[in-house]
């Protein structure tokens, strides 16, 4: 696992846009896995910017979903699906074809995670999977506990996380679904490239937990310690819990640059 700490928020953006940006130059039809929630809005928005720069072309670009409340209508502002729309596919001018989400009204919800992950294996699999991480360290909505192996499944929110997502309810706990469609830890790490980003001082006990603990369902995150190409970048708070942080930025200084994320 390589630990990269950045600055700030923006920096940390800029960091993880500039390495989709070199896939999408290598690799046109690269499949993008992307997160909801605050903390990768930078990196939206730093490849937006570069998309507008002519620096890197999404035009053939494909993107999946990592995870969706269930019940909510795809038309919800809130429903992932909606907000990947607006913040992923319309500002890098990727058309909705080419979205592999899964179906949170689906009747039988088992059917509809079974087919989402059959539609990522025939898609030909994630290329770079963007995490955040949950502050009790879920990733995707992988609660603590979940199997390291686990598929894309149906999953019951604890009450923090409804906490923590209220904010995009008006604040109200009780408009925040309780399930959740998630692609499995199993299913994420089959993703070639996993870059997780974490921001803030609240993330810093769930970051430490993460890469310096033991792998451990507890912290779903500490997964990505069995991944062969994992990549977590923090700013100054998030790693401020990190023991091995000066190390983490000797090795990084000393990257050679061909190296990339
Ligand atoms: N399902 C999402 C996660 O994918 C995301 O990582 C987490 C953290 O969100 P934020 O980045 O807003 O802290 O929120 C939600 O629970």
């Amino acid at each position: 696992m390589e630990v990269v700490i950045v600055a700030d928020a923006k920096a940390g953006g800029e960091l993880v846009a500039e390495a989709m940006a070199r896939l999408l130059r290598r690799k046109p039809d690269a499949l993008l896995g992307v997160a909801t929630g605050s903390t990768p809005l930078p990196v939206y928005e730093a490849l937006a910017a570069k998309v507008r720069a002519g620096a890197v072309d999404t035009s053939r670009a494909r993107v999946a979903q990592l995870d969706e409340y269930v019940g909510l209508p795809a038309d919800h502002p809130e429903s992932y699906r909606s907000v990947l729309r607006r913040e992923v596919l319309e500002p890098l001018g990727i058309p909705v074809d080419a979205f592999l989400g899964p179906d949170g009204t689906a009747e039988d919800v088992q059917a509809a995670c079974e087919r989402y992950d059959r539609e990522l294996a025939e898609a030909g699999g994630v290329d770079l999977q963007l995490l955040g991480i949950g502050t009790d360290g879920h990733i995707g909505f992988n609660e603590p506990c979940s199997s390291l192996a686990s598929r894309t499944r149906i999953k019951t929110l604890t009450e923090q996380t409804r906490v923590d997502n209220a904010r995009f309810f008006d604040g109200d706990i009780g408009q925040v679904p309780h399930h959740v469609i998630t692609q499995g830890i199993g299913t994420i790490l089959e993703a070639r490239h996993l870059v997780l980003l974490a921001t803030g001082e609240g993330k810093a006990e769930a970051v430490a937990a993460t890469v310096e603990g033991p792998v451990a369902a507890v912290c779903p995150a500490s997964a990505l310690q069995l991944h062969p190409h994992a990549t977590v970048v923090v700013d100054e708070t998030a790693a401020s819990e990190l023991k091995l942080a000066d190390y983490f930025r000797h090795t990084y200084a000393n990257k050679p640059e061909w190296q990339g994320l």
